[in-house]
């Protein structure tokens, strides 16, 4: 049973007045979302909001509410929804009180009814980039990144929860946005430069 976690009030008016894009990045563990979120900063000047790097930062707070985090993380699976909806919210205001142009929201949402309840209570995302990757590629670069990473979930047991987390929960997310007509799916397979190519061709049409 996840533990009830109490909501905070948060007032989001300058994020609904800036009105600025939201993409939400959308991949299973490795599939290179923090790596082309990296390029497409770099070229359009985007917020990079990552879920998981928010939720690292409240465990490396040393809070509470951390250490609760770290376990469920260790394990593979999802932290409450209002969680990271709370830190992704306080995020984005503080990127729209320095003028963010628009935001990348990788890793989220992980879960249908967290995308929805993102798009209810913030606003709709304009796109959902879905960097499609084999599993087999995915446990290969997963792998070779805990050799430098010192993340918690990047070892062989975490790896292989965090691939059924994400093939029960999170690929319902991509047919979600592919219905509402948001989805953009991109085979992630090759090259960073490759696939930031493809990237680039969706971005161009939002960001002149
Ligand atoms: N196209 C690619 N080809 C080969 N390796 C890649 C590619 N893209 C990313 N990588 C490497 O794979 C690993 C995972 O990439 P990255 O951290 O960007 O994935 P992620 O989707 O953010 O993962 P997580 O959800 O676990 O944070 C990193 O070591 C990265 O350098
Ligand atoms: N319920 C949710 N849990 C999330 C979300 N984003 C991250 N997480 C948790 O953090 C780890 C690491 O995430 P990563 O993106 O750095 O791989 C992940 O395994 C989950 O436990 C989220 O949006 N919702
Ligand atoms: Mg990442």
């Amino acid at each position: 049973m996840a533990p009830t976690v109490e909501r905070k009030q948060i007032d989001i008016t300058p994020l609904k007045k800036a009105n600025v894009p939201i993409i939400f990045i959308v991949g299973g563990p490795g599939s290179g979302k923090g790596t082309q979120c990296e390029r497409i900063v770099k070229k359009y000047g985007l917020s990079h909001l990552s879920s998981g790097d928010l939720l690292r930062d409240e465990v490396k707070s040393g809070s509470a509410r951390g250490g609760q985090l770290t376990k469920i993380m260790e394990a593979g699976e999802l932290v409450p929804l209002e969680v990271v909806l709370d830190l992704v919210k306080e995020a984005m205001l503080k990127e729209v009180a320095k003028g963010s142009k628009g935001f990348l929201i990788d890793g989220y949402p992980r879960e249908v009814k967290q995308g929805d309840q993102f798009e209810a209570e913030i606003m709709p995302a304009r796109l959902a980039l879905y960097f499609e990757v084999a599993e087999e590629t995915l446990v290969k670069r997963c792998l070779k990144r805990a050799e430098t990473s010192g993340r918690v979930d990047d070892n062989a047991e975490t790896i292989k929860k965090r691939l059924k987390t994400f093939m029960q929960s999170t690929t319902p997310v991509v047919d979600h946005y592919a219905k509402k007509g948001k989805l953009v799916k991109i085979n992630a397979e090759g090259g960073v430069d490759e696939i930031f190519g493809v990237v680039q061709q969706h971005l161009d049409k939002i960001f002149k």
